[in-house]
């Protein structure tokens, strides 16, 4: 069998005791679980002087290979171009995207340099799996290295219309050089559809089997693989955590009053002020709310040296303050605002004590933190997934969560209200419809679908023709969606 090579930005070696590093981490983890697999990427550590080679550990099979970053990549290419360019740009923000030419420089440097890494390691057989707008252009640099391996690309944000990528200076180098991938996936049809029309623009001419395009002498294949989470694992620990000592102390705290929560890294694209915003204006058109509910908002701090973070940091602060100082009690703190991480096994309980979650983000590639909530919750009581439609999650969980705008601060306010006194059966009825997608698709559906789509093209093409073949109601022609494929498979 051959070997998987994952290369991304973040690398998650499992460390005990550690708190896991977010969902990009949980996803790829469950890619390599089941393979012989290597993870390459940055150690999360800054040094004067890297080492020429990484360091390498073993943990459950499969081996992680990190490099130290210099503090001026650090900067520029995390800090500056990944962070303060393609982040906001990405996330439809082109309002704060800040470009310097050095940047933009640092980006490349780090992505030849990983390339040079990766291409060391590289077997004529590996599978290489690159994750992130944090390297973009890696294939482009394995390829100038010779190597004709299979190379598939997954970009875990979103990606916008071609109007607002043309914002992006020397798009082409960068987002243009997707094209050297074999397979890229996003996690929505709306973001594939955005990069077919991007490619279109720039000249790609649409292949016949639908899925793929050609340009440059270069085929690329795109599709939408949405991602996810394990499922029952994740409801398993739901369970468990409502018998911890943590747990117990945290319910007995809220002396029975009902608990909204939000968990999300402190980040603009999350939407956190709106929803204050909104949790506010629920206090005060609907005061009978007053001293029975309880908002609990968990949001560690992320990208700190970034200053548009740091702004954003002192703003939900202050909010947070003001809310309270302006509705509180000497009995009753209405909002709970918390900066720490939180274990996964903790999260899990929370969630699971919640009446509703608020995942209100003004744009989310996915939203992990949707799919856990509904995981977690008891099916005979569950709580109510209040969501916003520019989240990636929106595509899948629509059926089932009450779907906000979170730019309309009244709108979601009544929604809010709406799911704290959903009765019983509704809640029912919406949670089991969310649990039949969460079951369907599981983080090891996603890893096998992506990887299959990768590594069996012809599989795909015949996939296509039974579907042309009226094996399967026909879907927007243009362009693939696997998990439809494999459902016209199942036909
Ligand atoms: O590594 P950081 O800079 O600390 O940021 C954490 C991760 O944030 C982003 O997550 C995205 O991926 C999730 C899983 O697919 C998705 O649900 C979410 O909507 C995205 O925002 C980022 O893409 C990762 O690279 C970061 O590691
Ligand atoms: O205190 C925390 C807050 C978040 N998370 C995890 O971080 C991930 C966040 O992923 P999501 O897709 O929601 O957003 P991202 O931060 O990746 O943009 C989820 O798996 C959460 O369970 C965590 O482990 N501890």
């Amino acid at each position: 069998m051959s070997r998987l090579i994952v290369v991304s930005n973040r690398v998650a070696v499992p460390e005990a005791g550690k708190v896991s590093a977010g969902g990009l981490a949980v996803a790829v983890n469950a890619a390599l679980k089941e393979r012989s697999g290597i993870w390459f990427g940055w150690s999360g550590k800054i040094t004067e002087q890297p080492s020429d080679q990484p360091a390498i550990s073993m943990r459950n099979g499969v081996k992680y290979a990190v490099v130290d970053l210099k503090e001026d990549d650090y900067q520029e290419y995390y800090n500056g171009f990944a962070n303060r360019v393609l982040w906001p740009i990405l996330h439809y923000r082109v309002d704060l995207a800040e470009f310097v030419r050095s940047d933009l420089s640092g980006y490349i440097r780090v992505n030849k340099n990983f390339a040079e890494h990766v291409s060391k390691i590289i077997e004529e057989d590996d599978i290489i799996w690159v994750h992130d707008y944090h390297m973009m252009p890696l294939a482009r640099y394995l390829r100038e290295r010779g190597h004709k391996n299979r190379i598939g690309f997954f970009l875990h944000i979103p990606l916008p219309p071609p109007d607002l990528i043309q914002a992006l200076p020397r798009h082409g180098e960068i987002v243009g050089s997707l094209v050297h991938y074999d397979l890229v996936g996003f996690q929505t049809e709306s973001d594939r559809d955005n990069f077919g029309r991007y490619l279109e623009g720039r000249g790609a001419r649409p292949g016949n089997d639908g899925t793929s395009y050609e340009i440059a002498g270069r085929r690329v294949r795109i599709g939408a693989f949405p991602v996810a989470i394990e499922t029952e694992s994740f409801a398993r620990r739901a369970r468990h955590a409502m018998r911890t000592n943590f747990m117990k102390d945290f319910r007995a705290s809220l002396t029975g009053k009902k608990m909204v929560l939000g968990v999300d890294r402190l980040d603009y694209s999350k939407g956190i002020p709106n929803r204050l915003e909104a949790f506010e204006t629920l206090l005060r058109t609907a005061p009978e709310w007053h001293e029975r509910v309880t908002f609990v908002q968990i949001t560690p701090k992320s990208r700190t040296s970034v200053p548009e973070y740091a702004e954003m940091d002192r703003y939900v602060s202050t909010k947070a303050g003001q809310i309270n100082g302006e509705f509180g009690d000497v009995s009753w703190t209405p909002l709970r605002y918390v900066n720490k991480t939180y274990s996964r096994s903790a999260l899990a309980g929370l969630y699971r004590a919640a009446d509703v979650a608020m995942v209100t983000p003004l744009r989310d590639g996915m939203n992990l933190v949707a799919k856990e909530f509904v995981a977690a919750q008891d099916p005979e009581d569950p709580g109510v997934l209040l969501l916003s439609q520019f989240a990636g999650a929106a595509a899948e969980m629509g059926g089932g969560a009450l779907m906000v705008n979170p730019h309309e601060v009244e709108g979601v306010a009544s929604a809010l209200r709406r799911a704290l006194e959903m009765p019983l059966a509704e809640r029912r009825d919406r949670h089991a419809r969310m649990m039949t997608v969460l079951n369907t698709n599981t983080i090891d559906h996603w890893a096998q679908n992506f990887l299959d789509a990768l590594t069996d093209p012809p599989a795909l093409d015949a996939l296509l023709s039974a579907r042309s073949n009226g094996l399967r109601p026909s879907a927007p022609a243009c362009l693939m969606d696997w998990q439809g494929l494999h459902r016209a498979q199942d036909l």
